[in-house]
């Protein structure tokens, strides 16, 4: 138990509650001593008043209990004998009548359950009595014979209940039980009653008094007027207290003087020490070096600013003469000041020598000294002084060098005041500005030629210059001829010694030549070198933002995917310079082409695309294409070449055809390979299939790489027939693929795939070689000679030395040249006029015939036609299908053979499949026919027994 009651303040924190010196040993004692005193009383109690108590009332129980037991027994014996002996005349005399009075008392006691009286004269029961309602629990039964003299009469046997002496136990138990216990409760009760009052609370009383001792509290009184020991204890309590009082008063007053007494003397040291320190601090702190040497020049002290000025340890200067840290230059100089002057005038002006550093550097300082006496006035010494001159010194240089900075840098540079008014400007700023220094001093910065937001930025400077005292930004100012020119400007503010803005000095540099180059470097990001027009990566913005444009809109867009055809060709003949002056012609002709607000761009080489950013329906773009087409139909005129190039154009609708731009350009591009595909110079809108087609060409392409390096190839030969004499006077070597897996492959599915991707050389040349050696073969089998007719393509024009090709293919094969005859179609004749005329002057010359192929299609003018050397004009199938019935292709093909007569030219038709297309062209008496109705394209073997055969073929 705690002496300190809930509530009240326990003792000072500091002060731990008193432990015992040490524990009790053994674990009893220590559970005892732990247990509070109200605990421990209770528990004395307990042990002392109810153990024996129960004790007691458990032996004076068991007496009881054992006396009613034999009370029991004894009544039962005397019940059982005075029936017995009552019974024995009414037996003897079998009157039940006599019995009865005897059996009904006995059956009146409570104990008695039931009484039976057994008669051994008769053999029966004599007389009987029960009461059942006293059957409560255990039975005993006692028997007793009944006996008439000696003989044996009869048996009695009669029930006691042994519950009702039972009860009377349980109830004694109960008495005693609740004895003891109100027994235990009111000892319990005065026992802590009196424990409380006379001793527990004063005990708290004690403690609480002897807490506030040693709190050291002994204001209050502790008043004790009990005459018992507690009471004697307290007393004592109240005398220590009063000690105690009298004690702390005099310390405490005793304590008050020493304080006095320390603080004066304490105040008389720090005057001291402070003196002492701010001497200390001065000598230690002072800049300036001082160093304190006796009358004969030996140091005897020196602060740190002489250490560091001579590079030294203090052992190293103290005891030395300080001559031997000054340069021997100066020596007799100090030795005059020092040694005449100061002792003799107490002190002397100042004067300028050097000092050695420990380094060897000599350092200018200017020094003085000053003499020091005793309490006496006697000289004990002499105060040296020396100021580093070497810091001036430097900021005299500085000073000189920035002064040559400021003059000779390349940026200009501007010092204003606070308010903005010049003070001074650079050479550099009057080089750059064209403006002398005159003309700027002075006048405030705004009033500086300059040419864009003047004032703004004045105001954005000094904002930016009082929230961060720095600005830099681009300004624009103004050459004195009146250029503008664009700078980047920097400007720092300079404070003075107070932290105030006292200038602003501005750095400037002339940008205008970064500038171009950044300008030139974003254009060159955006634009294609060559075109001006947009590149890949600026169209593809330009694209999004149309797309953006028509998303809002809920409108759409067009994607023209436009791609030269044959650029290669004339790349590679009329070498790069022409194709880019072609190309950039191109790019000039698309942008005449457009309507403001859509864009052309080039995606390089030869394919260039449009974006028509808001289109009502997709004819609109149909008629962009179309617009194209015949801007470029017209002929460029470029380094003396007159050239015709036409495009294929692929168009996508957005978002039909693609809602993004990758999407879109992938589908306008297989629209694209759509227009090539139909014949070229068309255009082509995107349809859903076009693209496996793209995929499809790419892969016929590989394929294609393959089959020329294996020679996958075979030649078909058609004959041409003389329609006077129905005999084979010619034939047309014709490609076909021998594909590993599709078996034999149409010209028509790959030629157009292979003069797009620059294949058609290779397979060109191998026809011609393989053309050649087939006919030299037949030749030498004795077959009739013939011409064979080999189809050339344009790349194979252009790109190589196609004269000495065939001469080198002559020459190996043996063919003489005049059975060799090319096919040269009037669209490539009419690409580049001059270098064909040429071309075909020189394969003429080596006696090689020549066919114009597709005759009529293409733009010949009769002019050029005169040119060309060739031997055969090829009426095109387009014309001859439809003869006799169209009669527009029926003048056109009159025509033909007129003008192939009049050149004195030899004229064929081809494509000729019906009997009436055979009767109109002997009518109109062409030369030569080629078709199905004469003779469709034939393996070698074939054509080989037809001309072995030599039979005309059976005229129509
Ligand atoms: N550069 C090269 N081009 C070649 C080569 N071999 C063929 N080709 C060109 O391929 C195109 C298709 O040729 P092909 O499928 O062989 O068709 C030729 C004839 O079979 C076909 N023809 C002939 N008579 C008839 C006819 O009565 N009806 C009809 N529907 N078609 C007929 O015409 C093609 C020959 O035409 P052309 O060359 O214009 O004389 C085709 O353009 C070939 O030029 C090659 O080695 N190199």
């Amino acid at each position: 138990m705690s002496l300190f009651p809930d509530g009240q303040p326990g003792p000072d924190p500091s002060l731990q509650r008193p432990e015992p010196a040490s524990q009790p040993e053994g674990w009893g004692k220590r559970l005892f001593y732990r247990v509070s005193l109200r605990q421990a009383f209770v528990l004395v109690v307990v042990l002392g008043l109810l153990v024996p108590a129960l004790f007691v009332a458990q032996i004076n129980l068991r007496l009881r209990q054992a006396s009613m037991v034999e009370q029991l027994k004894h009544d039962q014996d005397q019940i059982t004998d005075i029936l017995a002996r009552g019974m024995r005349q009414p037996l003897w005399d079998l009157s039940t009548v006599n019995g009865r009075p005897l059996l009904d008392s006995v059956m009146k006691d409570e104990r008695v359950v039931s009484v039976s009286v057994w008669s051994t004269i008769s053999q029966e029961v004599f007389l009987q009595a029960t009461a059942p309602a006293r059957r409560l629990g255990a039975i005993q039964v006692v028997t007793s014979p009944i006996s008439q003299g000696t003989r044996q009469i009869g048996r009695l046997t009669i029930e006691f209940d042994q519950t009702h002496l039972a009860a009377r136990i349980s109830n004694l138990q109960r008495d005693f039980v609740l004895l003891i216990a109100a027994q235990f409760a009111l000892s319990v009760i005065l026992i802590l009653v009196v424990l409380d009052s006379r001793f527990l609370r004063p005990l708290r009383q004690l403690g609480i008094q002897a807490m506030h001792l040693s709190r050291r509290e002994f204001k209050e009184r502790f008043d004790w007027r009990r005459d018992d020991e507690i009471g004697d204890l307290g007393r004592y309590l109240e005398w220590t207290r009063q000690e105690l009082l009298r004690l702390f008063d005099e310390l405490e007053r005793k304590n008050a003087e020493l304080e006095v007494d320390i603080a004066e003397r304490k105040q008389v040291e720090q005057a001291l020490r402070s003196s002492e320190r701010k001497y200390r601090e001065l000598f230690v702190s002072n800049l300036d070096g001082i160093f304190v040497v006796d009358l004969a020049g030996r140091i005897l002290d020196a602060n740190p600013a002489v250490l560091a000025m001579l590079g030294v340890r203090e052992d190293q200067l103290k005891g030395h003469l300080a001559s031997e840290f000054i340069a021997s230059d100066w020596h007799e100089l100090d030795r005059q000041m020092m040694q005449v002057t100061v002792p003799s005038r107490g002190y002397c002006n100042e004067y300028e020598i050097e000092l050695c550093r420990s380094d060897g550097l000599l350092i200018p300082v200017s020094a003085k000294g000053v003499l020091m006496r005793d309490d006496a006035g006697g000289a004990v010494g002499i105060w040296r002084l020396v100021r580093d001159l070497t810091e001036g010194r430097d900021a005299q240089r500085s000073m000189e060098l920035a002064a040559k900075v400021f003059e000779n840098t390349t940026e200009a540079i501007v010092i204003t005041d606070a308010a903005y008014r010049i003070l001074t400007v650079n050479r550099a700023f009057s080089t750059m500005t064209g403006f002398n220094s005159d003309k700027a001093v002075g006048r405030m910065v705004t009033e500086l030629p300059s040419s864009r937001h003047k004032l703004e930025m004045l105001e954005d400077i000094q904002h930016s210059m009082r929230a961060r005292g720095q600005w830099q930004g681009e300004v624009w100012l103004r050459r004195a001829n009146g250029e503008e020119f664009p700078c980047w400007a920097i400007v720092n503010d300079a404070k003075d010694r107070h932290g105030r803005t006292s200038q602003y000095i501005a750095l400037i540099s002339d940008i205008s030549e970064r500038k171009r180059s950044d300008e030139r470097i974003q254009y060159l990001a955006h634009f294609d070198v060559l075109t001006g027009l947009p590149n890949r990566g600026h169209f593809q913005e330009l694209v999004n933002q149309a797309l953006a444009l028509a998303d809002r809109n809920e409108g759409r867009c067009a994607l023209l995917f436009i791609d030269l055809d044959r650029f290669k060709t004339i790349n590679d003949s009329l070498g790069h310079v022409t194709g880019d002056e072609l190309l950039k012609a191109v790019a000039d002709r698309l942008k005449q082409a457009l309507r403001a607000g859509d864009n052309v761009g080039r995606l390089g080489g030869d394919e260039f695309v449009i974006v028509l950013s808001r289109i009502d329906s997709p004819d609109e773009a149909a008629t962009v294409a179309q617009r194209v087409l015949e801007r470029l139909s017209v002929p460029f005129l470029l380094s003396g070449h007159d050239l015709i190039v036409t495009p294929s154009i692929g168009i996508g609708i957005y978002p039909e055809d693609g809602e993004d731009y990758d999407t879109l350009v992938k589908n306008a591009d297989a629209a694209m390979y759509h227009a090539k595909e139909s014949g070229r110079n068309n255009f082509q809108f995107y349809t859903s299939d076009m693209n496996a087609r793209a995929y499809e060409i790419l892969a016929v392409e590989s394929q294609l790489r393959r089959a020329i390096e294996r020679e996958e190839f075979v030649l078909h030969y058609q004959p041409q027939v003389d329609m006077r004499t129905g005999r084979i006077v010619g034939a047309e070597a014709l490609i076909r693929w021998q594909h590993p897996e599709n078996g034999l492959v149409g010209p028509g599915k790959f030629i157009p795939i292979a003069e797009e991707r620059g294949l058609i050389v290779a397979i060109g040349n191998w026809v011609l070689r393989e053309a050649a050696r087939q006919n030299r073969a037949w030749q030498d089998a004795g077959l009739p000679p013939i011409a064979i007719a080999v189809n050339l393509s344009a790349l194979q024009f252009y790109r190589q030395d196609i004269c000495g090709y065939i001469a080198g293919v002559l020459a190996d094969t043996g063919l003489e040249a005049r059975y060799l005859e090319l096919e040269v179609t009037e669209s490539i004749i009419m690409q580049d006029v001059v270098s064909t005329v040429a071309t075909m002057d020189a394969l003429k010359s080596m006696g090689l015939k020549l066919a114009i192929d597709d005759f009529g299609t293409g733009y010949s003018s009769l002019n050029y036609l005169k040119r060309f050397k060739a031997d055969k004009l090829k009426v095109d199938r387009s014309f001859v299908s439809d003869v006799p019935g169209d009669p527009d292709d029926c003048a056109i093909t009159r025509a033909i053979i007129n003008l192939a007569r009049n050149l004195n030219l030899k004229v064929i038709a081809e494509g000729v499949e019906t009997v009436e297309q055979w009767q109109f062209l002997l009518h109109e008496h062409c030369d030569e026919v080629q078709g199905y109705l004469v003779c469709k394209p034939q393996p070698p073997a074939d054509m080989a027994q037809l001309l072995k055969a030599g039979l005309p073929i059976p005229k129509p």
